[in-house]
């Protein structure tokens, strides 16, 4: 997305077409909600779940009157199918035939079936082939799914059919969109990323090494997915964010810094030639740039509660010290270095996050690991997809190898 680039097209008239990947997560479920308060503005076209929660995924079918809907597993098929049958008999309406599409194939069949919006809320790297079928379909691709753009780079990039084809969902990333919103890209001095610095923020290092996976799992200002809130404390979250921010929005990693600020409001900030720094505040509300990624370029109205400017508050920003927080740092070695690098970076921290919460490894070997794995790369010459998938593949192997001798 390039600072100019608003899109033209409207909500204002038909309603939208919406393909909701990851319907069952905290994304999905909070996209449902602002949904389900503008039925006249969004159609949901098609579901796609991993298959975990059936009885969830079968209670949006019938809700929102969706005639598609996909799962990874493919041995849950039939068990969905019964239980879209339960809720329908349930819910006293006509009932409608529901395609189920299931395996791995089936959120990028969804994805690339056409809809006006596909918003990936898919957790990990799995998400690459639905953001880049959405892409080629022509979707308008609300993007929560950061994984697939920092593993996929200049391919996801080059896949987009107009400049305004991903709009970030992206707490920051949303915040940054609307703070160009103001300006040319040629004015921009700097982005400046905020991060909550985790539940473990100020925390010395040696105590921060015996936590447990709940400890870190108290993320202290959002509630999300267990992998992102674990990115969030080992601050590999903020790593892939800035590798996003740096896809997105064109901008070299030299020129984002990122800044602690705890209390989540200030979402991100441009600082623009003159002088002038333009950031995006609300209270933290994923429905927000939920909203504005369904609906963009317009606004949907009442989304979320704003600040209160009256209430005595006060919000505090301080430097991230990168040397401690490993994340961040690799994180601007392997978006310089590019090609498969960020592949790798990102496949060993879903491996390690795995581990990490299935209580195989300590906190700190999450960061190390990943480290260890990233100096051990030799990236491809040329970045295919065959590459990404085969970097990310070697990834994976060496983190399991490398965390199977801890
Ligand atoms: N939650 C948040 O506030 C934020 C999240 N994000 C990003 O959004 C994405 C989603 O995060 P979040 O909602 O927290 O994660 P959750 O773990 O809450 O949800 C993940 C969703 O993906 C589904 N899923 C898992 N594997 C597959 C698959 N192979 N095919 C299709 N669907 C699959 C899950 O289904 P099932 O239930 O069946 O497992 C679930 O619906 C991540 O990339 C995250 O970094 C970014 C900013 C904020
Ligand atoms: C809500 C959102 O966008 C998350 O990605 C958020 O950024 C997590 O917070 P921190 O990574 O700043 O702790
Ligand atoms: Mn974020």
């Amino acid at each position: 997305m390039s600072s100019s680039a608003v899109s033209s097209t409207s909500v204002s008239g038909d309603p939208r077409s919406v393909a909701l990947l990851g319907s069952t997560g905290s994304i999905g479920t909070q996209a449902l909600d602002v949904i389900s308060r503008h039925r006249d503005r969004f159609q949901v076209a098609s579901l796609s779940a991993g298959g975990a929660n059936l009885a969830l995924l079968a209670e949006q079918v019938v809700a929102f009157d969706v005639p598609l809907v996909a799962i990874a597993d493919d041995a849950r098929r039939t068990e969905l199918a019964r239980h879209i049958a339960l809720r329908q008999g349930e819910s006293g309406r006509p009932v409608r035939p529901v395609e189920i599409l299931a395996g791995p194939e089936a959120a990028t069949a969804l994805a690339g079936a056409g809809a006006d919006v596909v918003l990936n809320g898919i957790t990990g790297s799995v998400g690459l082939g639905p953001t880049l079928a959405a892409l080629a379909a022509g979707s308008s691709l609300a993007l929560a799914n950061k994984e697939s753009l920092v593993v996929g780079g200049s391919l996801v990039k080059a896949a987009q059919r107009r400049g305004d084809q991903i709009v970030p969902v992206d707490s920051e990333h949303s915040a940054i969109a609307q703070c160009l919103r103001s300006g040319e890209h040629r004015e921009v001095r700097r982005l400046i990323l905020t991060a909550s610095g985790g539940p473990f923020r100020g925390w010395a290092r040696d105590d921060v090494k015996t936590v447990t996976p709940d400890a870190a799992l108290a993320h202290p200002t959002w509630s999300m997915g267990p992998v992102v809130t674990i990115n969030s404390a080992t601050l590999m979250n903020k790593g892939l964010e800035l590798i996003e921010a740096h896809l997105l929005f064109d901008v070299p990693v030299r020129d984002i810094t990122v800044v602690v600020h705890p209390q989540s409001v200030v979402h991100s900030m441009v600082e623009f030639v003159d002088g002038s720094t333009i950031a995006q505040a609300s209270p933290p509300d994923m429905r927000l740039p939920i909203a504005l990624g369904l609906s963009w370029p317009e606004r949907l109205s009442d989304v979320a509660t704003p600040c209160r400017w009256t209430d005595p508050t006060s919000w505090t920003f301080e430097a991230l010290d990168e040397e401690l927080f490993g994340a961040v740092r690799l994180a601007r070695e392997v978006a310089e270095a590019s090609g498969t690098y960020p592949a790798v970076y990102n496949a060993a921290n879903e491996e390690c996050v795995a581990a990490f919460l299935a209580g195989r490894i300590g906190f700190l070997d999450i960061v190390e690991t990943v480290e260890r794995v990233v100096a051990e790369h030799v990236s491809s010459p040329a970045l295919t997809l065959e590459a990404v998938l085969a970097a990310e593949g070697w990834a994976r192997r060496r983190a399991q190898e490398m965390l199977s001798r801890r």
